[in-house]
């Protein structure tokens, strides 16, 4: 690989955005992509790939180069000369990185590779919380797994048609993918591409979706004509999988308390095809209460610390926080109270999180079958799907039942 002065030039400017000025690291590299138009595909890539990888390896590069928060620019070229060292990438002859110590980047790296937090490159706090939860073999793992680049997976739209279908008019623009065994949707590209630009997006034949994410819909198990409530809908991810199972037919209620995402899924809906989605923005507690007793299946896809999608998305190492992680584990404990309400006698209510953390899942609905409203409800499963056991996001979920 050879480097471009102006492609790493955009990366240390994001890093310096997303690391010292608190930026999201999808925001940054989306507006970075936008500098210049003349940059392809491959460069394109480069920056994206070259930004998160010094993301998800801040702690470790930072380490290495033996600088700390906030960074300098000089600083962020050491980090630079870390990454392009470690993935041995031929250094150019730019004074940035003329004194770059390769050997003694080596010998560090080597080192450090010994002590999971810094070979892992995790905060502290979370290092401690993962082995605390999971238990310290499974953690050793979870966190290499979580560590990994995420796939990119899509989910058959089968409102507009089948998976073969799919699969043929992916192979037609020259893009290859494979069946995921235990995702009935889904195909998993066998290279990166940038298919929000296709005809087939255009028209609403797939959604970027990770596999894990596509199990929750179908583990919710609707049917044509039932009632649902997609109570922490977002843009609708979910919806717009429920809508396709349901076949278009009965209604799905999707709630939110964010105004803005449900206005994008309902532009997600309509490129979909799927016509029997109704958004209502959560104003105040009347519109709950207007729906106790009514769905045949509440899901409750809760706000989480998102712990099970850091491949995606690197920098939550960072800007998650212990003080979040128990205002969130609140939240949850107190969105399955108030929501398990909206489920009607015999109904289901499910439960589901992209953590891997037993706080966040089976313990809150442990919780809530102890609690007085838990008492109507009976446990009937659930699933916890750990990244590297799939390769997929993390997930959990479990089912409900309402007493009759
Ligand atoms: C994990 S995300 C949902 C993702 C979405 N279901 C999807 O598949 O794309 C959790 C959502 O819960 C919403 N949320 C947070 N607090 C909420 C509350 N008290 N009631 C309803 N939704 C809430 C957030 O705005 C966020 O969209």
């Amino acid at each position: 690989m050879r480097l471009h002065r102006n492609l790493v030039f955009a990366v240390i400017d994001g890093l310096s955005d997303i690391f010292n000025n608190d930026k999201y690291a999808d925001k940054v590299v989306q507006s970075l992509l936008k500098r210049d138009k003349r940059w392809g595909a491959r460069d394109r890539g480069f920056i994206a790939e070259t930004t998160y990888e010094m993301v998800r390896w801040r702690r470790l590069y930072a380490e290495i180069a033996d600088v700390k928060q906030p960074f300098s620019r000089e600083d962020l070229w050491r980090m630079f000369a870390v990454w392009a060292v470690l993935r041995g990438v031929k250094l150019p002859d730019w004074p940035q990185l003329a004194k770059t110590p390769s050997r003694r980047i080596k010998g560090k790296f080597e080192e450090l590779s010994k002590i999971r937090k810094f070979k892992e490159s995790i905060p502290d706090w979370l290092d401690a919380l993962g082995e605390k939860e999971l238990g310290r073999a499974v953690w050793d793992k979870e966190i290499a797994a979580l560590n990994e680049q995420a796939d990119l997976v899509v989910r058959t739209n089968t409102l507009k048609g089948t998976k073969q279908d799919l699969k043929k008019a992916f192979k037609e623009i020259e893009i290859e993918t494979d069946s995921i065994s235990g995702s009935k949707e889904a195909l998993l590209l066998k290279e990166r591409s940038n298919i929000f630009t296709t005809e087939l997006f255009k028209n609403g034949l797939f959604e970027v979706q990770d596999a894990s994410s596509q199990l929750v819909a179908t583990f919710a198990d609707p049917k044509p004509g039932n009632k649902v409530v997609d109570a922490c809908a977002g843009a609708g991810g979910k919806t717009l999988h429920l809508a396709a199972l349901m076949e278009n037919q009965g209604q799905i209620i999707a709630l939110d308390i964010y105004q803005n995402k449900l206005k994008e899924l309902k532009r997600r809906a309509r490129r979909a095809g799927a016509h029997n989605i109704t958004p209502k923005w959560i104003e105040n507690n009347k519109v709950i209460k207007k729906l106790h007793g009514k769905a045949d299946i509440v899901l409750i896809d809760a706000p989480c610390s998102g712990l099970g999608v850091l491949k995606r998305n690197p920098d939550a190492k960072w800007k998650l926080t212990p003080e979040f992680l128990d205002n969130i584990k609140e939240t949850q404990e107190k969105i399955i109270s108030d929501y398990s309400k909206m489920v009607k006698p015999g109904g289901s209510l499910v439960y589901a999180t992209c953590s891997i953390l037993p706080s966040e899942n089976q313990l809150q609905i442990n919780k809530f079958l102890d609690s007085e409203i838990g008492k109507d409800f009976i446990f009937v499963s659930d699933r916890k799907i750990l990244a590297h056991e799939t390769g997929f996001d993390g997930f959990y979920m479990a089912m409900l039942k309402k007493n009759n």
